[in-house]
């Protein structure tokens, strides 16, 4: 039965403030793939689990999804799951391999695989993360906000394609040249099915939703432009459009659109309230190129938690620095890797509270 209790008032709202460009007690630090295999914890959970049965378990995802709360004073929470439950519930298969990630042993290869899609039921089939959502919110008690998110449409288009992670993207670059209308279509199944995804993840609890496209990266200014860009405005539209439609209360959104630097303007134009920086980025220049009413999040480099904790205090009291304490989330500019030190979150995490 769907729980339908009221959630929990929210005591630390830090993260929500700075999305919407209100003063904040404190700079909100957050990172991304907090819940992970940094985490011992984490790892002897996945001992006993496979990866999806976490994802499509919410007592599994929550207690995953709580694990970087226990030990470190962040302002935010993000709901345990993968950007591919998406192309699974397209009726796509995607297994986890340890030491190689995500694999689909059946993508799509030629426009006629397309058939092969069920966007019909898929929102139904990803309900799982709308229970995990729910009882998040119940569980976490308003301590901090907890974070939605979904792969985005040229990103999630890559996996399908490639069948698992690629360093070049080379068959789904091909597919934008050879079959540029199919691409589209796929483009806008994918958008259709995100737009769902994320009007659900808000009613059943979201309070700030991410869309991911890390394979950004793999595109040049131009096609950014023409295959990820046009979906990511519609996807904004659409959503803002429905909730207002339905009389739900719309939540921040934040794009991080890995290796798109180059875009900052144009990003600034799609309606979002918070852009993700990747570490490549200059924090002064970005401000200047979004203006003054987005909020940045980012990005610090991921491998500097690598270096030895003075060091890594020093540059993230840097970076905060050149950030603000106005309009600005904490994080690194890309997911946390495996061997990060636990120590290093700490450094990082009382770097950021302790700088302004
Ligand atoms: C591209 C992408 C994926 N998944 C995701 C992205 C976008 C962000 C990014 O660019 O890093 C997003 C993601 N994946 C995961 C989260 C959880 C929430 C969080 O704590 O941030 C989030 C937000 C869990 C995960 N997703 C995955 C793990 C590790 C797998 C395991 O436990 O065996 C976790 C904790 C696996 C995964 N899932 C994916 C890859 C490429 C991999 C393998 C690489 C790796 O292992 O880090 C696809």
């Amino acid at each position: 039965m769907k729980d339908t209790r009221p959630f929990p008032p929210l005591k630390n709202d830090n993260l929500l403030r700075a999305a919407r460009g209100e003063v904040v007690d404190r700079v909100p630090v957050w990172v991304m793939r907090q819940a992970g295999r940094y985490l011992p914890e984490f790892q002897e959970l996945r001992k006993l689990h496979d990866f999806f049965t976490v994802c499509r378990t919410p007592e599994l995802a929550c207690e995953v999804t709580m694990q970087p709360l226990r030990r470190f004073d962040l302002d935010a929470s993000i709901i345990f799951s993968d950007i591919l439950v998406i192309p699974q519930a397209l009726g796509l298969t995607v297994e986890m391999h340890a030491g190689v990630g995500p694999v689909l042993p059946q993508p799509i290869r030629t426009p006629e695989d397309l058939k092969r899609l069920t966007p019909d039921g898929a929102l139904s089939r990803l309900s799982y993360v709308g229970d995990a959502i729910t009882m998040m919110r119940h569980k976490l008690d308003g301590r901090v906000p907890l974070i939605g998110f979904t792969g985005a449409p040229w990103t999630l288009m890559g996996y399908m394609i490639e069948g698992g992670g690629s360093k070049t993207m080379s068959k789904a670059k091909a597919w934008l040249y050879d079959y540029p209308e199919d691409s589209k279509l796929l483009l806008n199944l994918l958008t259709d099915v995100i737009v769902d995804y994320l009007e659900m993840q808000v009613e059943a609890g979201a309070q700030m939703l991410q869309i991911f496209e890390s394979s950004a990266e793999h595109l040049t200014k131009d096609e950014f432009l023409v295959w990820s860009v046009p979906f990511l405005r519609r996807i904004r539209d659409d959503l803002v459009d429905r909730l207002t439609k339905k009389a739900v209360s719309t939540v921040p959104l934040t794009i991080f659109a890995k290796g798109a630097g180059h875009s900052l303007k144009e990003q600034s134009e799609l309606g979002y309230d918070v852009i993700g920086l990747d570490w490549t980025v200059d924090p002064v220049e970005a401000r200047a190129a979004v203006g003054p009413n987005i909020t940045l999040q980012g990005n610090l480099d991921p491998q500097d938690m690598y270096r030895d904790p003075s060091e890594l205090h020093t540059l993230t009291t840097d970076m905060v620095h050149k950030f603000g304490k106005s309009r600005y989330i904490a994080n690194l500019g890309h997911g946390i890797t495996p061997q990060t030190p636990i120590a290093s979150m700490e450094v990082l995490v009382d770097a950021v509270h302790k700088a302004l």
